[in-house]
């Protein structure tokens, strides 16, 4: 269960030495280099924090739909707004709201939702900066240099998500092909979940299709590197796939599966980066050609949204581990 994933403190990442810093570092490379996902804990942003944007959440998706389909996501290139249940995936059952750093022109006004925007704004600068000291360790272990993740982040315009996934019938997620969220891997550089207490999130630890559960643990944040980061690291740390089904059966045995709220935060660099797999030995052979960031999001927000306008026609057409040319 859990202890195919590490649980680590990050305390000494923020206090300590710089020997304390390379343990932790080294600690967060080895969980990236096998299972892909770390439980990371005293990381500075607290429970507490968490829970108020977990209410806040609540707030958003207990709008009537109409109203929440008023805040519309409907081009890949911006990736901001609400997605109702069903647009991202037929078989996933979740509805979506996506903040961006920059720019967010269909977020409920204060007039909808007092403090809405400023209360995500502050939280995403908060996850903005756990994930570079997380990309930090990378770095450090890999003597890429201290900056380099923060160097390719400066414009970079990662996406904050609130998730609902609505009380389901279990013969629904039961039926083959169904899932709250299907088996995926994240495309970006890596990504931090919070999940509520509900849980149903399943990771594939081995990459040999046998999920395990890695259900919420208090305090912690999960972590998990996203394909860009595979690739960019030839392969050295790993993009995991993983899923949410239903509860474990001693939580929750009856028909209908009650709420669950998750958080992610889809860390991307900045779109004009290139990402050609960093070789660090000699001979070192490249596993993956290398594919311009924007691009590579631009298309997967695209394809999973299903957003045909979007897809970039007579480009390129990748593939989630490497890129076919398209004349
Ligand atoms: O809800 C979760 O726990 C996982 C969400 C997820 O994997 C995603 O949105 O990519
Ligand atoms: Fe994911």
């Amino acid at each position: 269960m859990t202890d195919a994933i590490p649980v680590v403190s990050f305390e000494k990442f923020l206090t300590g030495t710089r020997a304390d810093q390379e343990q932790v570092a080294k600690q967060v490379y080895d969980a990236f280099s096998t299972v892909g996902f770390i439980y990371l804990k005293d990381t500075g942003i607290s429970q507490a924090r968490v829970d108020e944007i977990f209410e806040l959440a609540k707030t958003f998706f207990a709008l009537p739909l109409d109203q929440k389909l008023g805040y519309k996501l409907s081009s890949a290139s911006t990736n901001q707004g609400y997605t109702a249940d069903g647009a991202e995936g037929i078989n996933d059952h979740k509805e979506c709201y996506e903040h961006r750093r920059f720019a967010n022109p269909l977020c409920p006004p204060s007039t909808v939702l007092p403090g809405f925007e400023e209360t995500l704004d502050g939280f995403y600068s908060e996850c903005l900066t756990l994930a570079l000291r997380v990309l930090k360790c990378l770095a450090m272990v890999l003597r890429l240099g201290d900056d380099f993740f923060e160097d390719i982040t400066t414009r970079a315009d990662p996406q904050l998500r609130l998730i609902h996934y609505p009380p389901l019938h279990r013969e629904v997620i039961d039926s083959q092909g169904h899932a709250r969220i299907m088996p995926h891997t994240d495309f970006g550089l890596c990504t931090l979940l919070f999940q509520d207490g509900t849980g149903g999130l399943e990771i594939d630890p081995g990459h040999d299709d046998k999920f395990v559960a890695a259900p919420p643990i208090e305090g912690t944040v999960l972590v998990n590197i996203a394909d860009l980061l595979q690739r960019y690291t030839n392969g050295r740390v790993r993009s995991t796939r993983h899923r949410v089904v239903k509860p474990a059966d001693d939580k929750f045995a009856g028909d209908l599966l009650p709420s669950r709220y998750s958080i992610p935060f889809f860390v991307h660099p900045d779109p004009e980066t290139t990402i050609d797999p960093i070789t660090l030995t000699e001979g070192e052979v490249k596993l993956y050609e290398p594919v311009n960031a924007g691009e590579w999001r631009n298309w997967n927000t695209a394809n999973n949204y299903k957003i045909k306008d979007d897809t970039p026609e007579g480009g390129k057409v990748f593939q989630k581990m490497g890129v076919v040319e398209v004349a």
